[in-house]
């Protein structure tokens, strides 16, 4: 099921509009939310993940209203949300936080202690089930938001910078991770990293002052760059294009 922006306005206190009118959808599959700093593409996470509330407009999946009361509950349980910080649940375990998520859900303690062992298994934690999570490393911690996300079986996974700090390994661990999950549940990505863009994602979204500047197959993206370049290199020659209007 698409997650769809549908005229959707917000802005901060400061009163400036971050998002004005926007109208997006994220069809199911791999998707890449770029954009320059500021753009907006935290704030429109957010928004999806129902952390904020738009001040005009709706965020839906399906049938399903982010911001309608009647609907919360349920939304919230199919989209999962990373944000740039995670934070480890102090005294408890890796375990426990994984259930502890799926709790907070909406699932029985039963049935989300069950599932955590299954979610950590399936992101590789399994060894790391009984230590604290504040003693995970960045890329751990990573893994264990995803294999939160798991526990309550989320259609939708929203991740803002999951790679932002990473060494060149942990990000190839979440990378394959991503796409070892992708079957099961759609990814809508932000990052500033491009250089893997062709391999991961299906689509790309380009965010720039709060407006979509692109929106298309990844493959569509990178096709005016030039052939003979890296995969890097062509991203951003793409990326540049659209948001500086260069050509
Ligand atoms: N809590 C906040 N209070 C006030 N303004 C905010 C807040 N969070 C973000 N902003 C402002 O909203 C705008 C969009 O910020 P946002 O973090 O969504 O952009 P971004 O595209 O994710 O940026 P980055 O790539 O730097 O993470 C920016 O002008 C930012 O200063």
């Amino acid at each position: 099921m698409p997650l769809r922006y549908l005229d959707c306005s917000f802005g901060y206190r400061t009163g400036v509009p971050v998002l004005d009118s926007l109208t997006v959808e994220f069809p199911p599959g791999s998707t890449v939310l770029l954009g320059p700093n500021g753009a907006g593409k935290s704030t429109l996470l957010s928004l999806g993940a129902s952390v904020l509330t738009p001040l005009a407009g709706r965020v839906v999946l399906g049938s399903l209203d982010s911001a309608s009361k009647k609907d919360r509950a349920a939304y919230r349980r199919r989209v999962g949300w990373l944000p740039q910080h995670i934070r480890p649940v102090p005294g408890l375990t890796v375990r426990e936080q994984a259930a502890y998520a799926g709790w907070l859900k909406g699932l029985s303690k039963r049935r989300a202690w069950d599932r955590s062992a299954q979610a950590l298994d399936r992101v590789r934690l399994t060894e790391s089930a009984e230590r604290r999570s504040h003693e995970l490393s960045g890329g751990q911690l990573r893994r264990l938001g995803i294999a939160q996300t798991l526990v309550h079986r989320a259609e939708v996974v929203l991740l803002d910078e999951p790679t932002a700090g990473l060494d060149p390994v942990q990000r190839g661990v979440l990378r394959d991770l991503l796409a070892d999950l992708a079957d099961r549940m759609s990814f809508i990505v932000s990052t500033h990293q491009t250089e893997d863009l062709a391999d991961t994602y299906r689509q790309v979204v380009v965010l720039d002052r709060g407006r979509v500047a692109y929106q298309g197959d990844t493959a569509d993206f990178l096709a005016p760059a030039a052939d003979g370049d890296s995969a890097e290199r062509r991203a951003e020659t793409a990326y540049r294009a659209l948001v500086q209007g260069e050509a």
